[in-house]
């Protein structure tokens, strides 16, 4: 039998109940009633959705050999995002792209591109203690942009007219036009992508008529300037320069090793941008919410890291309460709350119910992250609920942000030390605080979240101050720092 689910309609299934607002916390609802495996039917379609860490480690973890395809992303596709490793199917091309991430992304070679990490943070720091108030969401979305491009193409971005950051934003509305990955009616109903442009479901396909030029751009920029570069002998290390490098060695430079290299690096620009912006996004609103935790956290730092410098990566393993506000903020945050589908690829049973080959597998990562089984008062932000009793309540960290199986996030190394040092600097810099309304009352955001592909806090204020008189000089004079030197 299949899993249970809301119960269909003929011919439509559950078209009629598939959420348009909040979709995670509508499929959590429906796994307090159905379970954490849940069966939904789309016309010519079969989605299951897990809502629990159990069966999610059961299926995509486990028997990640069967769950590791994709469903078709026909959209995407349309936009121009192939060859990229996110929606290719498994097989040969997605393990050749995922061994190209790997080999600049693993966790011991990020450790290499903690320098260009520490100096962006410090960067964001010091544009966020001189911005006018509003500002801030403007350098957060900056941040991962000015480390992505120097680790894909050895590039430093220091102006606002940078090429790359122009590509940047670009990518980002992109993402925002294209809807949640494999949810669109064109997704569904992929024979709409040949109906003429007025016809009802087809505004994404001339939404990506119009984004295709700029997404190839982001293909073929990259490496047309480091190729430029490499010949005139002024190229600096970077992912493309090192795949160049292999491929001379090797002698294979065809025409389809240079579309994957364009794909695997216009992918890293893509996959981590309005993640770790969200995540950073969400980190400033929980500041501003909880000024306990914050405190807490910068007298953390101040009697380790001391007043006259600022924390970096060999300082991670001394900052216990930081490294809670940093495991929190990936809970709380849940940055890619419906994780991006698997399909899988023959049929299985599990727990004597049957999950039919071709099914959308979606894993619920927000659903998880407020598992009352193992969150106490989940939808709360709270530090110390993994700091050991009895100054917490031993918790363990959140283990899904990233995904699961061989469908991983490539990114998650990088996106992970990025996130920590830029919270780390910001807490032991900055006094995030409230803005306050024309009769000085403090304006209390109300935490909302909107939710596509990415989650993302809803529009609020702040205001942002150096913490004493000495750290805004203390942050300005650490960024003469030169990553070469390291
Ligand atoms: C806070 C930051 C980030 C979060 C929360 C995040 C989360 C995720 C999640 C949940 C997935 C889906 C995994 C699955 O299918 O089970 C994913 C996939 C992916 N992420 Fe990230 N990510 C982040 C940053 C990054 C960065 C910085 C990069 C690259 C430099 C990156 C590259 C990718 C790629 C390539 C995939 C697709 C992998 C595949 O299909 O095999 N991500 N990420």
């Amino acid at each position: 039998t299949l899993p249970p689910g809301p119960p269909r309609d003929p011919i439509i299934g559950n078209l009629r109940q598939m959420p348009t607002e909040r979709p995670p916390l509508v499929f959590h609802e429906w796994a307090k009633t159905y379970g954490d495996v849940v069966y939904l039917e789309l016309p010519g379609k079969s989605i299951v959705l897990l809502d629990s860490l159990q069966a999610a480690e059961d299926l995509l973890d486990k028997r990640s050999a069967i769950y590791s395809d994709r469903p078709p992303f026909t959209l995407y596709e349309m936009f121009g995002w192939m060859p990229a490793v996110s929606f290719l199917p498994y097989g040969k091309q997605f393990t050749t792209h995922r061994q190209m991430h790997h080999s600049y992304l693993n966790r011991m070679k990020v450790v290499e591109h903690q320098p260009i990490q520490l100096q962006e943070a410090r960067t964001l720091v010091d544009n966020l203690l001189h911005m006018r108030i509003g500002e801030h969401e403007r350098y957060l979305s900056r941040f991962l942009p000015c480390v992505i491009t120097q680790v894909v193409a050895g590039h430093r971005i220091t102006s606002d007219d940078d090429p790359y950051l122009h590509l940047s934003k670009m990518v980002l509305e992109s993402l925002f036009r294209s809807g949640p990955p494999g949810a669109t009616a064109i997704d569904f109903f992929p024979f709409l992508r040949h109906f003429p442009y007025w016809f009802p479901g087809t505004y994404y396909a001339r939404a990506a008529s119009e984004w295709r030029p700029m997404v190839r751009e982001l293909y073929d920029y990259p490496l047309r300037t480091v190729r430029a570069q490499k010949e005139s002998g002024k190229a600096r290390t970077s992912f493309i320069l090192s795949q160049l490098a292999e491929m001379e060695e090797s002698r294979t430079e065809t025409e389809q090793d240079m579309e994957d290299l364009k794909g695997s690096a216009a992918v890293m620009f893509a996959a981590g941008e309005s993640t770790t912006w969200g995540t950073l996004s969400s980190f400033l609103l929980a500041m501003v919410l909880h000024p306990e935790c914050q405190e807490k956290a910068h007298k953390e730092i101040a009697s380790v890291v001391g007043s006259t410098r600022l924390p970096d990566f060999a300082d991670r393993g001394s900052l216990p309460y930081v490294e809670c506000v940093h495991q929190e903020v990936f809970r709380w945050a849940a940055a890619v709350p419906l994780g991006v589908p698997h399909r899988v690829m023959e049929d299985d049973t599990y727990r004597g119910m049957l999950i039919p080959a071709g099914s959308t597998v979606f894993a619920n990562i927000k659903g998880m992250t407020l598992d009352e089984k193992i969150y106490h008062d989940p939808h709360a932000f709270i530090p110390e609920r993994y700091l050991q009793p009895p100054h917490g309540r031993g918790e363990p960290h959140f283990p899904a942000t990233f995904g699961f199986g061989r469908r991983v996030c490539t990114g998650q190394y990088l996106a992970d030390n990025s996130i920590w040092i830029a919270i780390a600097t910001m807490l032991a810099a900055c006094r995030i605080s409230n803005a306050v309304d024309e009769n000085g009352d403090a304006i209390v955001p109300a935490g909302t979240v909107s939710y596509g592909i990415g989650s993302h806090p809803e529009e609020f204020q702040c205001v942002i101050t150096a913490c004493s008189p000495q750290s805004a000089a203390i942050v300005r004079s650490a960024l003469s720092f030169d990553p070469d030197e390291c």
